[in-house]
């Protein structure tokens, strides 16, 4: 027999959840389907167990250095690894628990625990039953892309659903893709006490910032004795009797490095490949993104696509606002838009890197001229008094109109002060209206007003 609901949600993520709230509190019957665990990528395997576990290294690093700041701390510190890992599930686990009991007492919410497949346009089975809506809500997520590299078949390789699970801290890590999830791990395992190899095929780290930024990064992450191989061409396994064996030819360095344990960090792939999509007819990118418009409408009507799996951001907090806009446009009577956002988000290595809008290579691709505020931490106090100097801030601005296009806080607070220049650019303001603005002293955002008022040509920034 059918079960027939106003509205099916795939995937109890970061937009499923609000969204079903929204919906049954609006009088409509919902069901939830789920076949893992509520709360999706975020609270189980992404953002809240990593950065559990990037604020232990975080200890780790300050107790080693704690003679720099007049404290000594007698006998040795250790690192318990395997309690780095309990505290980081716990939070994970509590998380789930209460977004679990938060569905369970919602009144009109129907959760399904299995996997979901489409056996018709508006029909969905999960196990050996059927359902039914004329509203169907895609939030399926993304998982750890595993791309065809030679020898695949010869090692285990991890993925960042599975570093939770390890038993022992790696000897040495090898971590394939150096962008957020590889360089996030790269530095909480160095700081634990691995030895960290970060293999990025391309010539630059976190390579969609700014030349200057990726720089900086690499920098901070090789102080710390992270060995990087960049322009890491042909990556291929092997075995050999001491264990993995990464292949890599590089511009410089060893041609194989071999190592304890592989992570591979090479990207998402959306979780669309298993649900039958042909059978509704909606569509996807050669990627396997479901494609939307500004509305996050597929091509069929009745159904939307929110969250990683759309390709609009990657972002617990863009799957939400995808939420904010869906809710706000069906049941408010509201006209959101995804362009309507300032994209923005953290690299929560650490010192963090705070980003909103466009960085200035993107601005001038775009074919704006070009003024550029910046400033080393070195020349920011609160760095200075915390001892956290490394990084740089930047601010992007529009030469013409004097309109506040984006900005960049690679340092200490970079991700809380970040929020400064992307409220700004939200509310449309102009840089002089930023610049006009009183901070508080002393902090990392007080600097902000005082690189806006000191713009120059973007060549003359670089030099
Ligand atoms: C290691 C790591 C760290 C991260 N750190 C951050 C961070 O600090 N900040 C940040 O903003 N983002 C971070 N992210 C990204 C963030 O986790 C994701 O962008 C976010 O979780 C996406 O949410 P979502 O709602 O799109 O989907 P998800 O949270 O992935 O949820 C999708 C759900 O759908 C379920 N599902 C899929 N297919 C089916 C099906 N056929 N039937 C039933 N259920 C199904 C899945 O089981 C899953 O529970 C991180 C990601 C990783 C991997
Ligand atoms: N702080 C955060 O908000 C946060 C943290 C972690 C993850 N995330 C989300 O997760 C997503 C995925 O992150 P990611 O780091 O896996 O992917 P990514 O797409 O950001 O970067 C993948 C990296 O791997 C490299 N690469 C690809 N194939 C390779 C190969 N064969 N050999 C060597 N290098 C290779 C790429 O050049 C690139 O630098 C991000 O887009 C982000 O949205 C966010």
């Amino acid at each position: 027999m059918t079960k027939t609901f106003d509205a099916i949600i795939i995937g109890a993520g970061q937009a499923g959840p609000p969204l079903a709230a929204k919906l049954t509190a609006a009088g409509q019957t919902v069901a939830l389907i789920e076949r893992e665990q509520v709360g999706g990528t975020c609270v189980n395997t992404g953002c809240t167990p990593t950065k559990a576990m990037v604020a232990s290294a975080k200890v780790a690093h300050s107790v080693a250095h704690a003679q720099e700041y007049g404290i000594s701390i007698g006998g040795t510190a250790k690192v318990d690894f395997d309690a780095v890992l309990r505290r980081a599930l716990a939070m994970s686990a509590n998380s789930r628990n209460s977004l679990e009991s938060w569905l369970d007492g919602m009144d009109g919410l129907t959760l399904v625990r299995g996997h979901a497949r489409f056996t018709g346009p508006k029909r969905i089975s999960v196990g050996g039953d059927s359902y039914e809506a004329e509203q169907i809500f895609l939030n399926v997520g993304a998982r750890a892309a595993i791309p065809d590299i030679p020898g695949l078949d010869q090692v285990d390789v991890l993925t960042n659903s599975d570093l939770f699970w390890l038993e022992e801290r790696p000897q040495h890590l090898v971590i394939v893709g150096g962008s957020y999830i590889g360089l996030e791990f790269a530095q909480m395992f160095r700081r634990f006490g691995s030895r960290v190899t970060v293999v990025e095929r391309g010539p630059h780290l976190a390579a969609k910032e700014d030349p200057e930024i990726s720089e900086a990064i690499r920098d901070v992450l090789e102080t710390e004795g992270i060995a990087v191989r960049s322009n890491a061409d042909c990556i291929r396994f092997s075995r050999s009797d001491a264990g993995p064996v990464v292949g890599v030819d590089c511009t410089s360095g060893e041609p194989e490095i071999s190592c304890s344990h592989i992570l591979l960090a090479v990207g998402r792939q959306p979780n669309t490949d298993d649900l039958s999509l042909d059978q509704t007819g909606v569509e996807i990118d050669e990627r396997g993104f479901v494609r939307v418009n500004d509305r996050l409408e597929t091509n069929i009507p009745g159904i939307w696509a929110l969250g990683d799996c759309n390709g609009e951001g990657a972002f617990t907090h863009t799957s939400y606002n995808d939420y904010e806009i869906v809710a706000s446009n069906l049941l408010d009577g509201g006209d959101r838009k995804v362009s309507d956002r300032v994209m923005s988000y953290a690299l929560y290595i650490d010192p963090p890197l705070g980003r909103t809008g466009l960085s200035e290579t993107e601005a001038l691709a775009k074919g704006h001229t070009v003024l550029i505020g910046k400033r080393p931490m070195t020349r920011v106090g609160r760095a200075k008094e915390k001892g956290e100097t490394q990084g740089l801030m930047k601010i992007v601005v529009d030469a013409d109109t004097r309109a506040i296009l984006g900005g960049a806080i690679f340092g200490t607070g970079g991700d809380e002060a970040i929020h400064s220049i992307l409220d700004m650019i939200e509310m449309g303001a102009k840089v002089d209206a930023l610049t006009n603005t009183m901070h508080i002293h002393p902090t990392v955002a007080e600097l902000v007003p005082t690189i806006a008022g000191a713009l120059a040509p973007a060549s003359d920034a670089r030099k």
